[in-house]
């Protein structure tokens, strides 16, 4: 059985509060990321003062993306990292900086990235995209067969991202993934974050 990693919009409005309260009251969401791009600081720390209190609410964890220093800082329950996000030192600078922090670490399509950021001490490691998707250029495509395998020999848990909606997580359900991280999923779904993160649910069941 995999768990709902939901990852926020690249840019989000004064209203993103109420859409992420909505999305939550959908379901059982684990995991919450705000990902914001071309934003300055000042705006990240905005960002999650005003939403940690509802993840919180909802005892949902909520982690940065690519800033450790911010996310220790702040207060926030962990931080995802990808290769370029790393500091000096790499994955283990990582970890120590991120004390009891959750990390994960982006290791695209890369058994080899998996196996060392597992072994230097991230929580998960997150493997993709699988399929196309609208809302980055990713830079590598993965292999389903890439979670079977990771399921199969660790213990480490994995996150599967990039594309994913109802009609194709089924295959990434049964390889074993542990999370499936969505954007598009929920924040584009016609019925509003609350029917796309129900929907979501429903698919991975
Ligand atoms: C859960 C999860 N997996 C992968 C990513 C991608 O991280 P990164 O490669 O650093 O790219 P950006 O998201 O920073 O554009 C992620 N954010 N979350
Ligand atoms: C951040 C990220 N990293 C690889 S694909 C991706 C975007 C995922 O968004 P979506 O679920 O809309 O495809
Ligand atoms: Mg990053």
């Amino acid at each position: 059985m995999s768990q709902l990693y939901l990852i926020s919009p690249p840019a989000i409005g004064g209203d993103f509060p109420d859409l992420l309260a909505a999305a939550l009251d959908g379901g059982a969401v684990s995991a919450f990321q705000l990902r914001l791009k071309d934003v300055d600081e000042a705006a990240v720390c905005r960002a999650v003062e005003v939403l940690l209190p509802v993840t919180q609410a909802r005892d949902v964890a909520f982690l940065l993306n690519d800033r450790v220093d911010l996310a220790v800082r702040l207060g926030c329950d962990g931080v995802h990292l990808g290769q370029e996000d790393l500091p000096q030192g790499g994955v283990a600078r990582a970890r120590a900086m991120a004390g009891g922090l959750s990390l994960g670490v982006t290791c695209h399509d890369s058994r080899h990235l998996a196996m060392e950021a597992a072994e230097l001490g991230a929580d998960y490691v997150a493997f993709g995209a699988f399929f196309p998707t609208a809302t980055k250029a990713a830079r590598t495509r993965a292999p389903i067969e890439i979670v079977e395998w990771w399921s199969s020999v660790m213990e480490v848990p994995c996150v599967a991202i990039g594309g994913i909606v109802p009609a194709n997580c089924g295959a990434l359900v049964s390889a074993g993934a542990d999370f499936l991280a969505v954007v598009g999923a929920v924040w584009a779904h016609e019925a509003g974050p609350g029917a796309g993160v129900a929907a979501m649910l429903r698919a991975m069941a």
